[in-house]
């Protein structure tokens, strides 16, 4: 094992976002994990449950002080919302320099924290080491509507649908497959807290509307955009290509891209931009891995940024993936 190698401590690594940051860990070039909390798994081999990891590391029950005594390099918070505030405390007690990406979204309204969507706000990195990560369907409304918002007439009305992996693994309506079989499930029609998110990131309304179907990853967000002015769809398309250029994490496509060809990438699709007959209505589908580019291979966008390694190392494929 390398000297230089980071570590990286995974709370609530039960969850489906703490299986793929495991996977995205441990296969990191400069970075290993440091422990995996889970009270439910304690002293279970991680290799049983996370499908492509085969090293020996076991989830352990930690507790807020026991997580800042380990004194990792960073500590990612997987955990449901509303549980963040005794880790975080902890760490500031016991080990303030280490580095925090809070997954939930207890501190995406907080100024104190960076808010982490690299190709939105990476310029606004000032060295934090206490990092919000997006929500999943804000991370989609923002790609989606970031590129026009100066252009906009009213406020995008956005569409979202959610692979049920995106309602975590506590049981409810929304994560269980029998009443999602032959179903779209409406939720949170007004208000959604990520309706408020992409609000504030963006600087102005947004609408969103919620829907969970019975696929397991992945989210199709559709953004109805209203202009001031008529533009071309070929127009538009070059303003989001100019807008992504060199992003290797955001991919612009000719067409409205299927959350079906999503699932597993580490990218997000932009594409669609279907221009009403008068130009000035343009709708534009945005899709990405709930759990990746929504949440896990954000958070190490964000953990390769704050720990000073070249943002996309260790994401498979990242190269390989940017707007040509
Ligand atoms: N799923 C998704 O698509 C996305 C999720 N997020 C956010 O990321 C976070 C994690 O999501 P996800 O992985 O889906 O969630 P899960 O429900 O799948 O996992 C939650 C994890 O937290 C642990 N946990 C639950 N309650 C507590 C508690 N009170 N104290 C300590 N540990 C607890 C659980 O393990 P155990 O009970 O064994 O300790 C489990 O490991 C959430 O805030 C979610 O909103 C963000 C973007 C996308
Ligand atoms: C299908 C489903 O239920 N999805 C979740 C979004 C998951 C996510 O990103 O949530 P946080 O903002 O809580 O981190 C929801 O709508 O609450």
């Amino acid at each position: 094992m390398a000297d230089d190698r980071k570590t990286i401590g995974i709370v609530g690594a039960r969850g489906h976002t703490g299986a793929e940051l495991i996977r995205l860990i441990a296969a990191h070039p400069h970075l290993e994990p440091a422990f995996v909390s889970s009270r439910e798994l304690a002293g279970r081999r991680v290799a049983d449950h996370v499908d492509g990891y085969a090293g020996g590391l076991r989830y352990e029950n930690l507790d807020a002080a026991a997580v800042a005594a380990k004194g990792a390099d960073a500590v990612v918070l997987a955990l449901p919302n509303g549980a963040a505030a005794p880790y975080v405390e902890a760490l500031e007690a016991q080990a303030p320099e280490t580095v925090i990406v809070d997954l939930s979204a207890d501190h995406r309204f907080d100024g104190a924290w960076y808010y982490g969507l690299p190709e939105l706000t990476r310029g606004r990195y000032r060295g934090e080491r206490r990092i919000s990560n997006p929500g999943c369907y804000a991370t989609a409304i923002q790609l989606a509507v970031a590129p026009l918002k100066e252009v906009l007439a009213a406020p995008p009305a956005c569409f979202g649908v959610s692979g049920y992996s995106g309602a975590g693994t506590t049981p409810s309506d929304r994560n269980d497959p029998e009443k999602l079989r032959d179903n779209l499930m409406p939720y949170q029609l007004v208000g959604h807290m990520h309706e408020r998110e992409a609000t504030r990131q963006l600087g102005l309304p947004v609408e969103f509307m919620p829907h969970v179907a019975p696929h397991f990853r992945g989210i199709t967000l559709t953004a109805n955009l209203w202009l001031q002015r008529p533009m071309t769809a070929e127009a538009i398309k070059a303003r989001y290509r100019e807008r992504y250029a060199g992003e290797p994490l955001v991919r612009v496509v000719d067409d409205a891209p299927w959350v079906s060809r999503i699932a597993g990438r580490h990218h997000a699709e932009i594409g669609g931009f279907a221009v009403a007959q008068d130009g000035k209505r343009v709708v534009v589908v945005a899709t990405l891995d709930n759990l990746l580019k929504g949440a896990a291979t954000q958070a190490m966008q964000n953990l390769n940024l704050a720990l000073g390694l070249p943002e996309t190392e260790g994401i498979p494929a990242a190269a390989e993936e940017a707007t040509p």
